[in-house]
């Protein structure tokens, strides 16, 4: 009797801001076919939930972690966990390599690339770069290296899509022995539109001026022209543009001046301020969690979605100039492809520039992507779910395939 083969599998991991996702993709001849996802979401709130799925969406694994328990459950606890239940969860397949989604490449690396000891150093060097992601991306590499040296690594980059952005788009005004070190505009979320970039043609926008909105716990804009990032609103950090989950978004740097000299915040004060204790949940006082925000009946909670969605329509604005036109709108990722609200507010902020909602699609788009604009809208709106990981799986077997 023939033995059933074996299939190799490739691990993705995800590590956002406020939750970790993992595939497992099986590696088939000719495709990447995923059969089991989960994530942990909530970290470092109250209430941390884990949950793994076959795609069919039956369940395999549930967990929640409350109160105290909860709030001691941090990225690096939450990839021990994950970490332990992959293995006993692999369903016969043998693990071929891990795709690791790494927010800072720097300048250095515009591609995706194998991680040794020396990569994992030189990415090290970007952590005060992403203070609220990089250290969890490095961390789970770092241990498969640890205790599995052989096992196929690769780093993906978000600022890597980027890279195309002509120097005036990337430029800050500050003088060149400051830039020359690296002090730029990167932009991020770029396994995101790169994912999207790639769903464009299927919709008759492969050659189109579009601006595509990633509006998850961290948001950006990207103008895409022709498949390719030409601005965004994220930079040097990830930190810049929109108002985020719990990121401020653009300030005047003069309030950093203000608050370093007349509230004697020092450096790492200011981070937690930026970085953690404003945006969504900054300006609500309640929560960095839309769901919350679009159903709390406290003024406060709507002035935040206000200022979210306000941010996004002026910064439209900014990205159709640097596009010099616009053909269409995309919103994706968790707000993006779930609040009906948030999408109504931005078009009614760009109706300006031709963006005309059909609210029937928009109430009611169905799954996959969907056509949120009426038939005669000069620019077309849409959503499009995007797929970092499998953005992630492709890369890693691309590089995997040219490493054997
Ligand atoms: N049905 C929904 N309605 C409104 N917002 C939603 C919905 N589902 C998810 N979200 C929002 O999406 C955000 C998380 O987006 P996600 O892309 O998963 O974040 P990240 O990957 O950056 O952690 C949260 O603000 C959450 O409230
Ligand atoms: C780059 C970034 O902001 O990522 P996330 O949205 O996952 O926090
Ligand atoms: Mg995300």
């Amino acid at each position: 009797m023939r033995r059933r083969k074996i299939s190799n599998a490739i691990i993705v991991i995800n590590a956002g801001s406020s939750s970790i996702k993992f595939s497992l993709f099986a590696d088939e001849t000719r495709q990447l076919e995923l059969f089991l996802k989960g994530q942990i979401e909530g970290l470092r709130t109250d209430n941390a939930h884990f949950i793994a799925r076959h795609p069919a969406g039956d369940v395999v694994g549930e967990r929640r972690w409350t109160g105290t328990e909860a709030g001691a459950f941090d990225h690096d606890a939450a990839t021990r966990f994950l970490m332990g239940f992959i293995n006993t969860h692999l369903e016969g397949h043998k693990v071929e390599a891990v795709g690791h989604r790494i927010v800072h490449g720097g300048g250095d690396f515009t591609a995706p690339a194998a991680l040794d000891a020396a990569v994992l150093d030189r990415l090290a060097t970007f952590v005060p770069l992403a203070p609220l992601h990089q250290r969890h991306n490095l961390a789970p590499a770092r241990s498969i290296l640890a205790s599995t040296p052989g096992l196929f690594q690769v780093g993906c980059f978000d600022t890597a899509f980027h890279a195309t952005q002509p120097p005036l788009a990337q430029a800050f005004a500050l003088p060149a022995e400051i830039t020359d070190r690296g002090v730029r505009r990167y932009g991020f979320h770029g396994l995101s539109y790169e994912y999207i970039a790639g769903q464009l043609p299927a919709l008759g926008l492969g050659g189109a001026k579009v601006i595509v909105a990633h509006l998850g716990n961290g948001a950006s804009l990207c103008a895409i022209d022709a498949g390719r990032s030409v601005a965004s609103t994220m930079g040097f950090t990830a930190v810049e543009g929109l108002p985020m989950g719990t990121r401020s978004g653009t300030l005047d740097p003069g309030v950093l001046l203000y608050l370093m000299d007349e509230m004697h915040m020092g450096p790492r004060d200011l981070e937690k301020l930026l970085y953690q204790r404003s945006g969504l949940l900054g300006v609500s006082g309640i929560s960095s969690d839309m769901r919350t925000l679009e159903t709390s009946p406290e003024p406060r909670a709507k002035l935040a979605v206000d200022l979210f969605t306000y941010r996004i329509g002026r910064e439209i604005g900014s990205l159709a100039a640097a596009l010099g036109g616009l053909d269409a709108l995309v919103f994706t990722a968790g707000i993006g492809e779930h609040s009906a609200g948030v999408r109504e507010a931005v078009c009614h902020h760009a109706a300006w520039l031709g963006v005309e909602l059909d609210s029937g699609a928009n109430a009611h788009p169905g799954e996959g992507a969907a056509r949120i604009s009426t038939p005669g809208s000069r620019v077309a709106a849409w959503i499009v779910p995007t797929d970092e990981e499998q953005m992630i799986a492709r890369h890693t077997r691309r590089l995997l395939t040219g490493a054997t």
